[in-house]
C-alpha cells in the first residue's frame, strides 16, 4: 500500500480523487452508464490471475511458449506508444523521434531483462502484450475462470461493442505510460503492484495537444506532464484531472476519450490485465454534442483530408488555412 500520498510526485495542476465504489453499489451503473470514471472493489473480475500470476508463476507458464511485445526505453521510463504502420506509411515524408522502441521476445528474456538491478544499466522494459492463444493449459484455464458473467453483464447493459483484446501489461517500477485516450472503453483490472492513475476529461482535448492523427504518435498528448513547455504549450496549466492509486483486485473503469497517464509506482513490478470494448452504436444524439462526439468527429475530419491529400506538409497546410486569421476561440 502508498502509505503516505504526499510521497507521490506533485503536479503543477488540480487533481481530485477518482469514486471508489463496491461492485455490489447500485450506483456503478450511474458511472459507467454515464462514462464517468470510477475505481471498482471486489469484483474478483481476474480472480485466478490474482491468485497465481506472479513472475514465477508466469515464467512457468509463458516463458518459452510464444513471442511477447515488450517496449524499451534508454535513460528514462517514459514509454510513448507509437504506430508502426504510421511509422511506415510515413518514411521519407517526415522525420520524427521515437523515444521508445517495440522488440518482440520470448518470455523469459523480458524476465532476464527486468531482473538485472534497475541500478546500473539505463534500459527499461515494459511487456504489452494482448493474450492469445500461445498461452498453454494453465494460464488458459485461469483466463477461462475469470468473471465473463459479469463481464458481459457489464458490457450488455452499457450496449458497448464487443470485447476487442484483453492486454496483459507487466511493468517495472517507475515506468510511466504518458498520458493519452484510447478509442474503446476499458476495464482496467490491477493484478500485482501498484499504479497511480491520472485521469482528464476528454473536453481537455485542446490542453492536452495531441499529435495530428496521420502522425505514429496519434491519441498521445505531445505534453511532458512532469516537465510541461507553458510557451509551447500555455493550455496546460488550465488541466484539471482526477486521479487514484490501483492495488491488486481494484478494477479502474476508463471511458472511451478520457485521457489517462498511468504510472507504475515502487517498488514492486506492476502486473495489469485490460478488457477492452469497442464503442456502441450511437441510437440518439443529443445537442450541444459531447466532447465525446466532438473528439470522434474531429478524428473523422482529421483521417479525410489525411486519405485525400496525404503528404503532412499538405495536411498541415490545409488546417492552417482553414484556421489562421478566420477562427478564433474568443470571436473577434
Ligand atoms: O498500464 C499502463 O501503463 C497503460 C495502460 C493503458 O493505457 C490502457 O490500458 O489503456
Ligand atoms: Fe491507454
Amino acid at each position: 500500500m502508498v502509505e503516505d500520498i504526499s510521497t507521490l510526485y506533485t503536479y503543477n495542476f488540480p487533481l481530485i480523487p477518482i469514486s471508489r465504489i463496491s461492485v455490489d453499489s447500485p450506483e456503478l451503473k450511474d458511472y459507467l452508464y454515464k462514462e464517468l470514471p470510477v475505481v471498482i472493489e471486489g469484483s474478483n473480475l481476474v480472480g485466478p490471475a490474482l491468485e497465481k500470476w506472479d513472475l514465477g508463476y508466469l515464467t512457468e507458464n509463458l516463458g518459452d511458449r510464444g513471442l511477447y511485445n515488450v517496449m524499451q526505453t534508454k535513460g528514462h521510463q517514459m514509454f510513448k506508444y507509437f504506430d508502426q504502420n504510421k511509422v511506415t506509411q510515413l518514411k521519407g515524408k517526415m522525420e520524427f523521434v521515437l523515444e521508445a522502441s517495440t522488440d518482440e521476445m520470448k518470455f523469459q528474456e523480458f524476465v532476464k531483462r527486468i531482473q538485472l538491478p534497475q541500478r546500473g544499466r539505463d534500459t527499461y522494459s515494459y511487456l504489452q502484450q494482448p493474450l492469445n492463444d500461445t498461452v498453454g493449459p494453465n494460464i488458459f484455464s485461469d483466463f477461462r475462470r475469470f468473471n465473463w458473467e459479469l463481464v458481459k453483464r457489464w458490457s450488455g447493459d452499457m450496449k458497448w461493442g464487443s470485447l476487442t483484446n484483453n492486454m496483459l501489461l507487466i511493468g517495472e517500477p517507475g515506468n510511466i505510460t504518458p498520458v493519452h485516450y484510447d478509442e474503446q472503453q476499458n476495464l482496467f483490472c490491477q493484478v500485482g503492484g501498484e499504479k497511480r492513475c491520472l485521469l482528464f476529461h476528454p473536453r481537455h482535448f485542446d490542453k492536452l495537444y495531441p499529435y495530428p492523427v496521420y502522425h505514429p504518435c496519434d491519441r498521445q498528448s505531445k505534453v511532458n506532464l512532469r516537465a510541461p513547455d507553458l510557451s509551447l504549450y500555455p493550455l496546460v496549466s488550465q488541466l484539471e484531472g482526477m486521479e487514484c492509486v490501483l492495488s491488486p483486485g481494484d478494477v479502474l473503469y476508463i471511458p472511451i476519450y478520457w485521457w489517462h497517464q498511468i504510472e507504475s509506482l515502487e517498488p514492486d513490478l506492476t502486473t495489469s490485465i485490460t478488457f477492452w470494448f469497442k464503442a456502441g452504436s450511437i441510437d440518439t444524439i443529443s445537442f450541444p454534442l459531447s466532447a465525446t462526439h466532438k473528439v470522434a468527429m474531429m478524428r473523422n475530419i482529421e483521417k479525410m483530408l489525411t486519405e485525400a491529400l496525404k503528404d503532412p506538409k499538405e495536411i498541415n497546410e490545409l488546417f492552417c488555412n482553414i484556421v489562421e486569421g478566420r477562427y478564433f476561440k474568443e470571436e473577434k
